[in-house]
């Protein structure tokens, strides 16, 4: 088994970036693909909400960039994460790294495994380092009411606690000692905007496999099936071959975020449904669209709605046509912190058209929509 991990030499190394929703990934990510460091990343992005928007936020550079749409990485990951760096492999050389950008509400265990399960990808491949970023402001919250959130965090092997700036001193001491109840053994480092020296990020042979097995002691066992995944089946089928044991942390997709996000589970799906309908609590998104919006309709609207019903917004993300505007005008939020920024210009063949994501709980979907709606230029 760790017989490949050994002849490192050739290995393009694979650093997996997790975190909650809204901690920083893409922060992150744009400074690795902006950053001179005459490396070539393939960067693996999976998509947020039924519209793909997490790509258009992601700066222009040079880095190929792949995306997986449909849906939550760990669902898919055994079908598409494997297809996905198969085909990079087949282009070897023309990458020295590959960057997989999980979405916020992942579990990285699969993720990671991946990089052990499929021998031809196991051969090219070694993780690197599992790296979450941390929301200083809002991951105490976020480790009551989530498993996804403890998760990624004792799974990494480097942690950036972000966001110093929305804290006080106080605050971030004890934000990192209840890290490091939950994981003693990261590197920790803290960051503003992710501002950090990418080499304490990247290529660090920080992966821990020891450690890991000793969370979850079926780590390397999860792959040892062959198995096909139709191209809708987020299922977890993980899960019958684990009952007996336990499993430890995060596999049982039902757990509190449910699978709303832009994809529709195939028939042999066995994920758990029925958890997610007992729950109406559970996290759910929406996607909004429409034209032009009127910035005297939209703004007063967004700052209210984020104002009323930011304890339910996990995330906010859009690209806005703004009536009048050259300039492609992009919005977004982590409960009640929202920022917008104009970003580019539309492009001569680009529809001028708004598109706006929430993920959070307990929001009333139809208002969203309708309100939302309403800030259309007539
Ligand atoms: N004040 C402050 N805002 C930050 C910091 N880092 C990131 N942000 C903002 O937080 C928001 C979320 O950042 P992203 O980098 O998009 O987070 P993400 O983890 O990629 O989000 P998802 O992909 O939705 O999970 C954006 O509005 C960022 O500008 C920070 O250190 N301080």
């Amino acid at each position: 088994m760790s017989d490949t991990q050994t002849s490192a030499t050739n290995q393009i190394p694979v650093t997996v970036l997790t975190g909650y929703l809204g901690s920083g990934k893409t922060t992150l990510l744009n400074r690795i693909l902006s950053e001179n460091h005459g490396q070539r990343y393939a960067v693996i992005v999976n998509e947020f909400g039924e519209i793909g928007i997490d790509n258009d936020l992601l700066v222009e550079s040079d880095e190929e960039i792949f995306e997986m749409n449909n849906g939550c990485i760990c669902c898919t990951v055994r079908g598409d994460l494997i297809r996905t760096v198969q085909n990079l492999m087949k282009r070897k050389g023309a990458f020295d790294a590959i960057i997989v950008e999980t979405t916020g509400v992942a579990d990285p265990a699969p993720v990671a495994q991946t990089f052990f399960m499929d021998d031809d990808v196991r051969a090219a491949s070694k993780l690197d380092a599992v790296v979450a970023v941390v929301d200083a402001r809002h991951v105490l919250q976020r480790l009551e009411d989530t498993e996804e959130a403890e998760d990624q965090i004792a799974f990494a092997d480097v942690i950036l606690l972000n966001k110093t700036d929305l804290v006080t001193k106080e605050e971030l001491d004890t934000v990192q000692a209840r890290i490091r109840s939950i994981n003693p053994y990261a590197i920790l480092h803290r960051t503003e905007r992710c501002a950090i020296d990418l080499k304490s990020v990247l290529d660090r042979g920080a992966f821990d496999l020891d450690r890991i097995l000793s969370l979850d002691p079926h780590f390397l066992q999860h792959g040892h099936h062959e198995h096909e995944c139709g191209p809708d089946c987020d299922h977890d089928h993980d899960h019958h071959h684990h009952h007996g044991h336990d499993h430890g942390h995060g596999h049982d997709h039902g757990h509190h975020h449910d699978h709303d996000h832009g994809h529709e589970c195939g028939p042999d799906c066995d994920h758990d449904h029925h958890h997610h309908d007992e729950n109406p609590h559970s996290v759910k998104s929406i996607s909004l669209k429409a034209g032009d919006l009127d910035p005297e309709l939209f703004f007063p609207w967004i700052n209210q709605v984020t104002q009323v019903q930011g304890p339910n917004i996990l995330r906010m993300k859009g690209i806005i046509a703004l009536k009048d505007d050259p300039q492609r005008y992009v919005i977004q939020g982590v409960h009640m912190i929202v920022e917008g920024d104009h970003q580019r210009d539309w492009g001569a063949d680009e529809p001028r058209e708004s598109r706006l994501v929430f993920i959070g709980r307990d929001l009333n979907w139809d208002v969203l929509r309708s309100s939302f709606n309403a800030c259309e230029v007539q």
